[in-house]
C-alpha cells in the first residue's frame, strides 16, 4: 500500500496502477473546508479576469458556491473517505442467475474541459455464495463518476471495484453517456453519445450471457 503513515486510506491504492485517477501527493491532507476556501479564492480570480463585478449581489456568493459544489458534490468521489462500504449478504435464496441493475443515473465531469458527462450505467453480476445490497451498486457507480473523468477509465474503475467488493470476476458494466464538451462546444454535436463496456469472468467468455445482459438493458 502507498500509505505508510496509516492515517488515511491512500486514494485508489486498491486499483491497478493504470486505473488510478492521477492525484498529487497528499491530495487529502487538508480539510474539506480548507479546500473550499482555497478554491473559492481561485474561482473569484477567474470571474474577475472574465470581467465580472464581484460586488454584484447575484455574483458575490458564486466563488464559494462553486467551491462547495466541487468539493462536496461534483468531485466528492476523489476523496477515499467517501468510498462506499459494500457489504455482502449470505445468498440464502440460492439465486445464481444474472442480476442486472440498469439505468443507474450517472453524472460525471469531463477531465479535459470540466463540463458535465450525463448518462446511465448498467451493471450486472452472477451471484455466488453472497449477494450485495442493490443500492451499493449505484453507490459504486456514483463514487467513481463524481470525479474528473474519461469514460473509458470510469467504466473500468467501476468494473474493478465491483469485482473486488463482490468477490467475483463475473461482472459486466456498460455506460452510455452524453459529453457536454462534444455537445455544447468544439464539434457541437448534440445527437451523438458514447457507449463503453467492460466484461470480465463469464461475461468475457460467454456470448449468450452477454446477449442476455444486453437484452435486459434494452440494447
Ligand atoms: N477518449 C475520450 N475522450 C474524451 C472524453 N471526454 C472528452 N474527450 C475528448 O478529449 C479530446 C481533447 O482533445 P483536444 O484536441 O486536446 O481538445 P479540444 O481542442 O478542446 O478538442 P475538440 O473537442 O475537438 O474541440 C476531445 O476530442 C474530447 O472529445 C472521454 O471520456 N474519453
Ligand atoms: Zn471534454
Amino acid at each position: 500500500m502507498d500509505n505508510p503513515s496509516g492515517s488515511a486510506p491512500a486514494p485508489d491504492a486498491h486499483l491497478p496502477a493504470e486505473l488510478r485517477t492521477p492525484l498529487r501527493d497528499n491530495a487529502f491532507a487538508e480539510s474539506d473546508e480548507a479546500k473550499i476556501t482555497a478554491i473559492s479564492g481561485h474561482f473569484e480570480a477567474i470571474m474577475r479576469e472574465l470581467g465580472l463585478d464581484l460586488t454584484d449581489d447575484s455574483l458575490a456568493g458564486t466563488p464559494r458556491r462553486v467551491a462547495k459544489m466541487y468539493v462536496q458534490e461534483w468531485f466528492k468521489g476523489l476523496d477515499p473517505k467517501n468510498r462506499p462500504e459494500v457489504r455482502m449478504f449470505d445468498n440464502r435464496y440460492n439465486y445464481h442467475q444474472l442480476l442486472v441493475e440498469r439505468d443507474i443515473t450517472l453524472f460525471s465531469c469531463c477531465e479535459h474541459h470540466f463540463v458535465p458527462i450525463i448518462g446511465k450505467a448498467h451493471v450486472a453480476y452472477l451471484p455466488g455464495t453472497n449477494v450485495v445490497g442493490l443500492s451499493k451498486l449505484n453507490r459504486v457507480v456514483q463514487y467513481y463518476a463524481r470525479r474528473p473523468q474519461v469514460q473509458e477509465r470510469l467504466t473500468r474503475q467501476i468494473a474493478e471495484e465491483l469485482k473486488q467488493s463482490l468477490g467475483t470476476d463475473d461482472v459486466a458494466v456498460l455506460i452510455e453517456a452524453d459529453h457536454l464538451c462534444v455537445m455544447s462546444r468544439g464539434v457541437n454535436d448534440t445527437s451523438s453519445s458514447t457507449l463503453t463496456s467492460e466484461y470480465s469472468g463469464r461475461f468475457a467468455k460467454d456470448e449468450a450471457l452477454r446477449g442476455e445482459f444486453l437484452r435486459q438493458i434494452g440494447k
